[in-house]
């Protein structure tokens, strides 16, 4: 069971510091300086008011279609720490909706189509003056979840990438995870939280070739072996889902290209937002 122990929660712009720590907020405040504002050195999360629960009792294996190889477990974080875990992620995380511009045949403006943020930093370690952008520490809640999730599928991950799908109007189109800096067969863990939303698979040369799923609240996907080089998967709309959704997907990146990539478009340079009193506001909008 989850058992409330706090009683500050959820934050509201008043109570902000005790999730943030005094100093930090005032001092985004303060300076105004525009990188750090949009860019936040969170370094004191709050603790979760519940015990996190796991359970892998409906585990199975997807691997009868060609190079697709999965593992899925249903209520991998049961009812209702699910719940608990979705509310408290969005209440506490710092937000982004990243904008950047493409070049296909013509430039192309792009906004993602969901809220992202990204904790995490790969196996080199540079110094932190060595990235782009620089990288920010796992939350205790999510290092928490990691380290089950890694039980959970023997692998190790050092990336946290968390979307927050607002409502069925958010959406992932139709991509993989394959890029080289995760290595020749990436396994990237996917655990839902929150709203029921379709997540559709396809294979990359059979377009017939498809593994769709509902993923519920709790269930945990793994993809592995060839499955990003030869399948794509997307989280369509879904006009008539009004609830929100939390997806965390748990990765390993190897190189400092990586870390890069990951906070270029899961954090980018725009504005920050944070979900308080069950809205999204622009953090710097006052
Ligand atoms: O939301 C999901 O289930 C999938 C997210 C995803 O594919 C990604 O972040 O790369
Ligand atoms: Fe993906």
């Amino acid at each position: 069971m989850c058992s409330n122990k706090r009683k500050s929660y959820p934050p509201t712009k008043s109570n902000l510091h005790l999730f943030f720590g005094p100093s930090k907020v005032k001092k985004q405040k303060q300076q105004h300086d525009q990188s750090l504002f949009t860019y936040p050195f969170i370094d004191s999360y709050p603790s979760a008011p519940f015990i996190l629960q796991t359970n892998i009792k409906e585990r199975r294996l997807i691997n009868d279609k060609l190079d697709l190889d999965l593992i899925y477990i249903t209520s991998f974080i049961p009812s209702p720490c699910d719940m608990s875990l979705y509310t408290f992620l969005l209440n506490t995380l710092p937000w982004y909706r990243v904008e950047y511009s493409k070049q296909t045949d013509r430039l192309v403006q792009i906004i993602t189509p969901r809220y992202t943020t990204v904790f995490g930093i790969d196996d080199t370690q540079q110094s932190k003056d060595k990235y782009n952008r620089q990288p920010r520490e796992i939350p205790p809640i999510l290092n928490e979840l990691k380290e089950r999730v890694e039980q959970a599928t023997d692998v190790k991950y050092n990336f946290v990438l968390v979307n927050f799908y607002a409502n069925g109007q958010d959406s992932i189109s139709y991509h993989s995870d394959d890029e080289h800096w995760l290595g020749d067969q990436p396994c990237i863990a996917s655990l839902s939280l929150g709203a029921e939303r379709d997540f559709y698979m396809k294979n990359k040369t059979n377009d017939n070739l498809k593994q769709n799923f509902v993923l519920s609240s709790g269930d945990l996907i793994v993809m592995r072996g060839k499955t990003q080089h030869a399948w794509f998967h997307a989280v369509p709309k879904r006009i008539s889902q009004l609830s929100g959704r939390i997806n965390i997907t748990f990765r390993r990146a190897y190189v400092p290209e990586g870390t890069n990539n990951y906070y270029r478009y899961n954090v980018g340079d725009g504005p920050i937002y944070r979900y308080i009193n069950g809205k999204m506001i622009k953090y710097d909008s006052d």
